[in-house]
């Protein structure tokens, strides 16, 4: 059994009523998961008080409330311990709990608006096709070796972290790769883990509903190269002009890579086709499957890795250029009548940009392009007129529909998209607010030779409407339309 004493290392303690030489049961920070001798940990959440529960926790049979302001009224035989912050110490808890998996394993964070389940996965796979056992935890599953496990968020919280390194370690893993996300630092969930590096892919327009504004957006990010060990590594896109502000305060090695400037990991676009890009790193040529301006950066950011986790250069590019797109990002589908689908996650304007213009400057002048997008609902609203610029300015023809639009009314928020829509794009637009008949009305336009690009959803095998996820992949449903429509 494990002491409450032991757990208790390193976190920022006030005060402890009661006894800490006890052995206690699981942690939880939902009371309704509390059982018999369980510790409680209460957290200050955005839509209610965990402090509220303290008392349910108690009458589930909790031993430890470990809350940043302890109750009046305390219960006989359980030990109160008050902390400053608890996310933080829910972290260090968790990370005690599993004797601090992160230590026997190498764990890389990526973090940045976009590229983070890429580069996470491709780096996975890569050490994978090298030979070694790997973890990794991203928005689409957590793997470990080849086994997956489903995930709900991009960074889980601290004790689902914590667990699944502990399982990684058990099955012989020497890397784990796993995405930061922005609400995963500032809710502590990765606190307290030791990473061996970090990776800083770009900043742009996202999650402005949940930081104040873009620059304390940033400086989130920042906390996480802040908190590097000086044995890790912080690697960033010095094409970004926020890379630098990432390593300001960073005690870890700082290691550059860029397309644009000079940098340790430089890459040069030799060619870029539908087919792939062909590269140079640091003078090698190097070939991969992987299409688009940006996914330079990912692969050069992969490589970069690669080389500073030890990897030798040669099998490091051997494998990159064996390495296949992720699931969901730029994966297309070419039917019989020549007519090309591609699904892309492209779920903020930058994105979405990026991905456009890969498409404008592959496609020839005949061939058109029909983009299907919407934006989630209870998420960031000022991203999408900014979406809606995007998408018509770039494309021939945009159907504008829903994506995800959880508790929303879809047709507000295709209203919120169309407002960022310029006069003179207007007439490429209209709005079809089911995806699938969205898809079908972008198909149906489509002749030989065009293109259609459905973004947003990439991976997300649902559609979720008011608290319910329903059955939806937007590449299986274009394939079956365009395949139905004989085209
Ligand atoms: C806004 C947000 O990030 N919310 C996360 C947060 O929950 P919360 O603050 O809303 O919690 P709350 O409902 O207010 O409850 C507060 C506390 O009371 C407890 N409680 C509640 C009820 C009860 O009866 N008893 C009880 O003890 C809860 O367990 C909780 O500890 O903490 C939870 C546990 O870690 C997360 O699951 C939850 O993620 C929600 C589901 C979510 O949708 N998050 C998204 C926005 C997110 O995190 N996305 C990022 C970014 C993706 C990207 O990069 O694009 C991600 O990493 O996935
Ligand atoms: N390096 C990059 N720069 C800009 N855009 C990118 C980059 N890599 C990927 N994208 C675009 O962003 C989309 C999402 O990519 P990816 O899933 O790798 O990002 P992410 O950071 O994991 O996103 P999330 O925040 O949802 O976890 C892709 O489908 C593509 O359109
Ligand atoms: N990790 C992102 C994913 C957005 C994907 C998009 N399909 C949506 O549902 O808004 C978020 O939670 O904001
Ligand atoms: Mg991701």
């Amino acid at each position: 059994m494990i002491q409450l004493k032991d757990i208790l290392y390193k976190v920022e303690i006030n005060s402890v009523v009661g006894n800490t030489n006890i052995a206690v049961g699981k942690i939880e920070f939902d009371s309704r998961k509390v059982q018999l001798n369980d510790v409680f940990v209460a957290i200050r959440g955005s839509k209610t008080d965990g402090h509220s529960y303290i008392e349910q926790a108690a009458k589930n049979g909790a031993l430890v409330i470990v809350a940043e302001s302890l109750p009046e009224e305390k219960v006989g035989g359980i030990t109160y311990v008050e902390v400053n912050n608890s996310q933080r110490a829910l972290a260090l808890i968790a990370s005690n709990y599993y004797q601090n998996p992160s230590q026997d394993l190498k764990l890389v964070g990526v973090t940045g608006t976009n590229g983070k389940t890429t580069i996470a996965t491709l780096l996975h796979e890569l050490f994978t096709k090298a030979g070694f056992t790997v973890g990794l935890i991203s928005t689409v599953a957590i793997k470990i070796g080849t086994e997956e496990f489903p995930t709900k968020l991009t960074t889980p919280d601290s004790l689902q972290i914590n667990r699944y390194l502990d399982k990684m370690n058990k099955a012989g893993a020497a890397f784990c790769f796993m995405e930061v996300s922005s609400h995963g630092i500032d809710q502590h969930r990765t606190s307290g883990l030791e990473f061996a590096g970090g990776i800083f892919t770009n900043l742009s327009h996202d999650h402005l509903d949940y930081h104040k504004n873009f620059a304390e957006y940033r400086d989130v990010k920042k906390r996480f190269f802040d908190e590097l060990p000086a044995n890790a590594f912080a690697l960033v896109n010095i094409d970004d002009k926020n890379g630098r502000v990432m390593l300001q305060n960073t005690r870890a090695k700082q290691k550059t890579y860029a397309l644009k400037t000079i940098a340790d990991y430089k890459g040069q676009i030799m060619e870029n086709q539908f087919s792939g890009l062909l590269l140079k790193l640091n003078n090698q040529e190097l070939w991969t499957k992987l299409i688009g301006n940006f996914n330079a950066y990912n692969v050069l950011a992969v490589y970069a890795a690669a080389d500073l986790l030890g990897l030798e250069n040669l099998e490091n590019l051997r494998i990159i250029s064996e390495l296949s797109p992720v699931e969901g990002r730029f994966e297309h589908f070419i039917s019989d009548k020549k007519i090309t689908a591609i699904v892309d996650y492209a779920h903020t304007p930058d994105a979405l940009k990026n991905v456009l213009e890969t498409i404008n400057s592959i496609r020839t002048k005949n061939e058109t392009l029909i983009t299907v997008v919407g934006c989630g609902g209870d998420r960031d609203a000022s991203k999408r007129p900014k979406m809606g610029h995007v998408a018509s300015a770039l494309s021939d023809k945009v159907v504008f529909t829903s994506d995800n639009p959880r508790t929303e009314d879809p047709d507000k928020i295709i209203e919120d998209v169309e407002a960022g829509v310029q006069a003179q794009n207007t007439a490429k637009t209209l709005a079809v607010t089911n995806r699938r008949q969205a898809i079908k009305t972008a198909c149906t336009i489509a002749k030989s030779g065009d293109i259609i690009l459905i973004a947003g959803k990439g991976h997300e095998t649902y559609q979720e409407i008011n608290n319910k996820r329903h059955d939806f992949d937007d590449l299986e449903i274009v394939k079956e339309i365009l395949t139905a429509l004989n085209k």
